[in-house]
C-alpha cells in the first residue's frame, strides 16, 4: 500500500503539442492517501485511462512525476511498480481452475505453496468464490469471472495500489449493485489504496471516499460525494453529478447582487462578484413553489418515483425542479424560489470566489 503523488503531471500524445486541445491530460497535482478509495469520474475521452496508464507505468508522461510513498517511479516499468489492475473485461485463464487463477499472481512471484493456499482461501471467501475453487473458470458466468479478476487483484499483499478500469461494464445491471457493494466492503477489509475509473456517477459515488471529476483532460474538482453535490466548483460538476443535474441560469450581477428574470436573487457567494454576465447554479432539489417567488410556468411533469421532475419556464430560461409526492403543482400562475443557501454564482463555468461553502 502506498500514498500516491502526481506532481506537475501532463500528457500529450502529440510530439509537439501547441494548443490546449493537444493535451490529453493538462497539468495536474494530486495526492492520494495510503489506503484511500478514489474514483476517477468523467465522460468518454476526458483522460481517465491516460492517467491510469501513467500511474501503472504503461505510459510515460510528457511532463511531471509519479511518486509512491515519496519515491519517484516515473521511469519504472509496470512490473516494478507493484500495481494490481482489474480491467473492463475479465482476464482469466479459462482452462485453469478458479483456485489456480487466483493463485497465479502469487506463484508467478515464487510464493511458497502454503502461503498461496492461505491467501487464495482468504480471497475466495471475500469474493464469494469458495464454493467454486475446484471448478474450471470457463464454466463461470461473466460476473463470476469478473470476481476472479477482482480476487487476482486482491491476492497479492505487496501491491502499492489496485487500479480498476470500468470493472462493471460487462456485468448485468441487476448484478452491478451487488458487485459495487462487494467492492466497497472489500476496501474496508483490505484497506488498500484503490483507484476506480468510471464514467458512471453511481459507481463512483458508491465506491469512493473521494471522487476526482475530470473533463477534457482537466481535473475540475476533487471531493467527497457530498461536496460534489452540495458545492460544485464548476458547472460541469453540477451538471454531471445529480439526476437531473444542476440548473445553470444566465443572470447579471449588479452591485454584488444576482439579477435573474428581473428580480434580485440571493446567492451564497454573490458579495464581491464584479458586475457583468454570470450564471446562477441551483439544483432541482433546491427549487420550490413559493407564493412570493418568480413568475413561472410548468410545462411538463414526469414521474421519477418518490419525486416528480417538473420542467419550468422562468423569464427566458428553462429549468428543472424536483417536486415531492403530494405537492400540488399549479397548472398556471406558478411561482418559484431558489434556496439561498444552495444557490451560487458561476462565471466562465467556475464557481465565483472558489470554495464558497454554504
Ligand atoms: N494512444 C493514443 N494516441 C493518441 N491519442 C490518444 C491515445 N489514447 C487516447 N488518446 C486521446 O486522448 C484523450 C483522452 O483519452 P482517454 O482514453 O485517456 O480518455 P478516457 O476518459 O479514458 O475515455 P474512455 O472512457 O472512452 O476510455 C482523448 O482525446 C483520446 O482520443
Amino acid at each position: 500500500m502506498a500514498k500516491i503523488n502526481l506532481s506537475g503531471l501532463a500528457h500529450s500524445y502529440m510530439p509537439n503539442p501547441s494548443s490546449d486541445a493537444d493535451w490529453a491530460l493538462k497539468e495536474l497535482n494530486l495526492e492520494w492517501d495510503d489506503g484511500g478509495a478514489y474514483a476517477l469520474l468523467g465522460p468518454s475521452g476526458c483522460g481517465k485511462t491516460t492517467l491510469l496508464n501513467i500511474i501503472s507505468g504503461l505510459l510515460t508522461p510528457s511532463h511531471g512525476a509519479v511518486l509512491f510513498d515519496d519515491v519517484e517511479v516515473t521511469a519504472l516499468p509496470p512490473e516494478q511498480r507493484h500495481i494490481a489492475q482489474v480491467f473492463q473485461f475479465p482476464v482469466v485463464y479459462d482452462t485453469m481452475t478458479v483456485y489456480d487463477n487466483l493463485a497465479f499472481p502469487l506463484r508467478n512471484r515464487g510464493v511458497a505453496e502454503d502461503i498461496v493456499r492461505k491467501r487464495v482461501e482468504e480471497v475466495a471467501e471475500m469474493t464469494d468464490l469458495s464454493a467454486t475453487l475446484s471448478k474450471r473458470a470457463s464454466g463461470l458466468t461473466a460476473d463470476g469471472k469478473q470476481k476472479i479478476s477482482l480476487g487476482r487483484g486482491l491476492v497479492r499483499e505487496d501491491v502499492n495500489a489496485i487500479l480498476f478500469d470500468e470493472p462493471l461494464t460487462v456485468i448485468d445491471p441487476h448484478l452491478k449493485f451487488q458487485l459495487r457493494s462487494k467492492l466497497k466492503e472489500l476496501h474496508h477489509r483490505v484497506s488498500n489504496t484503490m483507484i476506480y475509473v468510471t464514467h458512471d456517477q453511481t459507481e463512483a459515488l458508491t465506491f469512493a471516499d473521494k471522487v476526482v471529476v475530470m473533463n477534457v483532460g482537466e481535473v475540475v474538482q476533487i471531493g467527497t460525494p457530498e461536496e460534489l453535490f452540495e458545492v460544485p466548483q464548476h458547472t460541469f460538476v453540477g451538471h454531471f453529478i445529480g439526476s437531473p443535474g444542476m440548473n445553470v441560469l444566465p443572470c447579471t450581477v449588479e452591485n454584488g447582487e444576482a439579477i435573474f428574470a428581473g428580480r434580485r436573487i440571493e446567492a451564497v457567494n454573490a458579495a464581491g462578484v464584479s458586475p457583468g454576465q454570470a450564471e446562477l447554479g441551483v439544483r432541482p432539489e433546491y427549487v420550490t413553489f413559493a407564493p412570493d417567488g418568480l413568475d413561472a410556468r410548468v410545462t411538463r411533469v414526469s414521474d421519477a418515483g418518490r419525486f416528480s421532475v417538473a420542467d419550468i419556464e422562468c423569464g427566458a430560461s428553462r429549468l428543472k425542479m424536483l417536486v415531492r409526492e403530494g405537492t400540488e403543482i399549479p397548472a398556471e400562475n406558478a411561482r418559484i424560489a431558489f434556496d439561498p443557501s444552495s444557490t451560487r454564482l458561476y462565471r466562465d463555468g467556475w464557481l465565483c470566489g472558489r470554495n464558497a461553502a454554504s
